[in-house]
């Protein structure tokens, strides 16, 4: 099954057709990566899934029959679909555990009343979030930081501090938007690690956009590559390597950056 369709999808910003009747399919709990060369729309892509762009033209079917654009962004959560960013989005000042805890603020359970007047059954609530998100530190390997402030602690970390807080909302879909950037190739080998056992343990989709060919190439199991907002070719990481089409973009990235 489809988790995720996108289907005939455009966006236009002033002149510059930014997404090009793009279509693509995500199967249930596979990770697929959206890959291209800079400026080729991957970011506006995950920015019409999520909601925070409004598509001119197209459909974004979720779970077979959810159809995201009667959601407004704060919503998409609460179907299961959650999305990290590029320039990591957190609360610095703020402790580690307690910018975990913000992903689980769209599922608090107990009304507004038995919250002011912190009745047990809101601080039983309290306590299941407290250790939901510790469990979550745990399998992400950043326990013991949890009452630091985020602000001083390595990108590296900020970025597993943003999946945790998007573990946090128990999503069936999550988009994760250059997860490896800022990364060295030791912290990048042990995150397609990590991005498989969330795939597996947490039982979702991961649908990542990433620069980093090693972490595609090793982590995803098909891929759909877009130049120009338009897709130019998909397939597992195999056929990907050997489209002359891709090498093709990926060149004329090269030829322009050096020129
Ligand atoms: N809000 C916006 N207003 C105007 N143009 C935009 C907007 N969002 C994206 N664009 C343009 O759309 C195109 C695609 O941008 P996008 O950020 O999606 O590319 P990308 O593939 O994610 O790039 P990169 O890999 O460099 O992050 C670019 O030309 C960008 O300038």
């Amino acid at each position: 099954m489809a988790v995720l369709k996108v289907d005939n999808l455009s966006i236009s910003f002033g002149g510059l057709k930014a997404i090009d009747s793009l279509s693509f399919e995500v199967e249930e709990k596979a990770i697929y990566g959206l890959i291209g060369p800079n400026g080729a729309g991957k970011t506006t892509v995950f920015n019409c899934i999520s909601r925070f762009y409004t598509p001119d033209e197209g459909d974004i079917i979720f779970n077979n029959d959810i159809d995201l654009q009667k959601y407004r962004v704060h919503d998409v959560v609460k179907v299961g679909l959650v999305r990290t960013f590029q320039n990591v989005e957190l609360f610095k000042s703020m402790t580690v555990l307690e910018n975990i805890i913000i992903g689980q603020h769209s599922n608090t359970k107990g009304g507004i009343l038995a919250q002011g007047l912190y009745l047990p059954k809101v601080r039983k609530e309290e306590k299941r979030i407290r250790e939901k998100a510790l469990g979550i530190m745990d399998f992400l390997g950043i326990r013991g930081i949890e009452h630091y402030p985020v602000a001083g602690q390595p990108y590296g970390v900020m970025k597993l501090i943003e999946i945790g807080r998007a573990l946090m909302t128990d999503p069936k879909l999550l988009l994760l938007d250059e997860p490896a950037a800022g990364m060295n190739s030791k912290e990048t080998e042990a995150l397609t690690d990590l991005i498989r056992r969330i795939r597996d343990e947490y039982d979702m989709t991961i649908v990542l956009v990433e620069h980093d060919m090693s972490l595609v190439m090793n982590a995803c199991e098909r891929i759909c590559v877009i130049n120009f907002g338009a897709k130019i070719a998909e397939g597992t990481p195999a056929e990907i390597q050997d489209h002359p089409g891709v090498q093709e973009a990926y060149l004329g990235e090269e030829a322009s950056a050096d020129a």
